[in-house]
């Protein structure tokens, strides 16, 4: 939890001791009322007293209680500002940091864990600040302030004010041991809840296509009910404080009046006037050391639910990426599009076996290299490793003569062109996502985006769509069909003019005509590129100048199409299962 704090800055740190400075002055202010009180009461019940005086002392009461408000107020609003201020600060820390997670970490978290670890953690965080700060600051004051007032009066009293907060210890004590195991998984399951529902809405077709509407709900309900159960465990829990806390008040109130009577009666009659007004500002004391616990316990009720969150913040700040940056920009001298795997070997961060076992081929400048194999082959994981999505475990990545993991992956992202295999599009305009990440003024850039739109054969139904380039597409391209996503997926690489174009899968949703049209296109404007294509279809890749098949994450051919119809019997079968011997022949 403290950890947190580390990164408050001297600005906040300035706000805080400026909210110190009103939080005594506020207290000070609480603890003079009941003095004017004593007062009070002296004046009311001495017989020449004029009521002026006494409308003096009330004077000097509604101006404490005046100022103690102000000073209330004015803590508020610093304590929101450093609150506020700290929550912007720690989301764009947590946004920065995940923009540095590979893969590994961002699967690690789970990405549902990694919103409500940005959005609910962090707002009990700054929750915690906004109230906590001026309670867990002001009770103990008040409560050492009240108890050093009461001390040296009436031993009766204060012990009947110490078995009070005695019993109010015990109480919180009991509460808290109950509540705090809750108050943990609180947070995990808001994580559950958020996956359920993020799954459920990002698969919502196949939900309705399954009539699988009760499953959900059912999934849904679970989540939504551990939730609701845990939050009502401890809403429960807390209930039985407030009652408890007004009782053990009213009860101490109860007490010190009773004992007063008692000790009234004892005294002196000369004694006994200064003995009540003393009675009237004790229990008014006793109620200031009572309410400081009372603050306190809001505190311990908030603490468990913030220490969490903060643990999980700082696990996403305190994680260090896998990927560590090189320092390069540039290849080796004259060098430019040339890749090569030299004997690599990989296998996912928590899999058992390799993946990619050995892999070696190298693609020049121009060239165009096809990866084919079979569904989970490897082929995916092999593209993936190029812009370091993963790193390789044996072996090593050259572009331009330079391992990977020696560029800046600013660099090294720049010199690539990755279309996935399932097109990722942006909430926006057709213009910003093709032109996606490039900080420009579109509007000067048009001819480029209508070139690489017109390259991706996607400008027949742009045109056709309202506002046309500027045309709405709506978050992960919902409103667009699967074959234009990937169309405008491929126009964004295309756009960006790279010395690399990485195609995992992106020509399959496609149709045949497309796919060739857009082939030649490319081959003719991108000429200078080198081009790895992942393709599972052998009409895709027959042209490509190599072609590498992979077989169980091992390459068992590589070649030109007439080569490995020769040579590699896995390749063969590929190829015959897809086009007739007449088809193959012809070419
Ligand atoms: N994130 C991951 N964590 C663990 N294993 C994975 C992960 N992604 C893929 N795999 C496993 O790696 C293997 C290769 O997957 P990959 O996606 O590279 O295959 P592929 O040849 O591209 O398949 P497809 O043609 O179906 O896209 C599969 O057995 C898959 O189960």
């Amino acid at each position: 939890m403290i950890k947190i704090f580390k990164h408050l800055q001297g600005k906040d740190w300035l706000l805080i001791m400026c909210s110190l400075v009103f939080i005594i002055a506020q207290v000070w202010l609480d603890l003079k009322l009941p003095d004017y009180m004593y007062e009070i009461t002296m004046l009311v019940q001495t017989e020449e007293s004029k009521m002026s005086e006494v409308l003096v002392q009330g004077g000097y009461m509604l101006l404490c209680a005046v100022g103690s408000m102000i000073a209330a107020m004015i803590t508020g609003f610093f304590a929101a500002k450093v609150a506020a201020g700290f929550s912007v600060r720690l989301r764009g820390m947590v946004f920065e940091k995940t923009m540095s997670f590979s893969m590994e970490e961002i699967n690690g978290f789970s990405t549902s864990s990694l919103i409500t670890r940005s959005t609910n953690d962090i707002t009990q965080i700054q929750l915690l600040i906004a109230t906590g700060l001026q309670v867990l600051v002001k009770a103990p004051i008040l409560a050492v302030w009240a108890v050093f007032k009461i001390m040296g009066k009436s031993w009766e009293w204060t012990a009947a004010t110490g078995f009070a907060v005695l019993f109010l210890i015990v109480m919180l004590s009991i509460i808290i041991i109950v509540a705090l195991p809750k108050f943990k998984v609180i947070q995990t399951l808001t994580d559950n809840l958020n996956r359920v529902t993020r799954e459920h809405l990002t698969g919502i077709r196949v939900v309705h296509a399954y009539n699988a509407g009760a499953y959900q709900e059912e999934k849904f309900e679970q989540a939504n009910n551990d939730l609701t159960n845990t939050n009502l465990f401890t809403s429960r829990v807390m209930a039985i404080l407030m009652p408890t806390m007004g009782l053990i008040m009213s009860g101490l109130g109860l007490v010190i009046y009773w004992i007063g009577a008692f000790l009234i009666n004892q005294a002196a009659i000369p004694d006994r006037l200064s003995l009540f007004s003393e009675m009237v500002v004790f229990s008014s004391y006793a109620v200031q050391v009572i309410m400081a616990f009372m603050m306190l316990s809001f505190v311990f009720i908030m603490l468990p639910r913030a220490s969490v969150s903060a643990k999980r913040i700082n696990e996403v700040l305190n994680t260090k990426a896998k990927i560590i940056d090189g320092n390069l920009t540039d290849g080796k001298e004259g060098l430019s599009g040339e890749i090569e795997f030299r004997n690599v070997s990989f296998k996912y961060p928590d899999a058992k076996d390799y993946i990619l076992r050995n892999i070696s081929f190298s693609a020049h400048k121009g060239e165009t290299v096809a990866i084919i194999g079979s569904t989970g082959s490897g082929k995916t994981s092999l593209v993936n490793l190029i812009p370091r999505f993963y790193d390789a475990m044996e072996g090593e990545i050259f572009i331009n003569g330079v391992n990977v993991k020696n560029y800046s992956q600013e660099a090294l992202h720049d010199k690539l062109g990755y279309v996935s295999q399932k097109a990722v599009l942006f909430r926006g305009t057709v213009s910003s996502n093709v032109a996606y990440g490039h900080n420009i003024d579109i509007v000067s850039e048009e001819t480029s985006i209508k070139k690489a739109i017109e390259i991706a054969q996607a400008t027949e139904f742009v045109e056709k769509m309202e506002n046309q380039y500027e045309g709405e597409i709506a978050q992960g391209g919902t409103n667009i069909s699967g074959g234009q996503k990937q169309r405008l997926s491929i126009a964004r690489a295309i756009f960006k003019q790279p010395e690399i174009y990485l195609f995992d899968d992106s020509f399959s949703a496609l149709d045949y005509k497309t796919d060739r049209i857009l082939r030649s296109l490319l081959k003719k404007e991108i000429k200078d590129a080198t081009t790895i294509i992942v393709a599972q279809r052998i009409g895709t890749i027959k042209d490509a100048d190599r072609i590498v098949v992979l077989d169980d994450g091992e390459v068992v051919g590589m070649g030109t199409h007439q080569e490995l119809m020769i040579n590699c019997e896995v390749y063969q079968e590929i190829a015959y299962s897809q086009l007739s011997k007449e088809e193959l022949e012809i070419g």
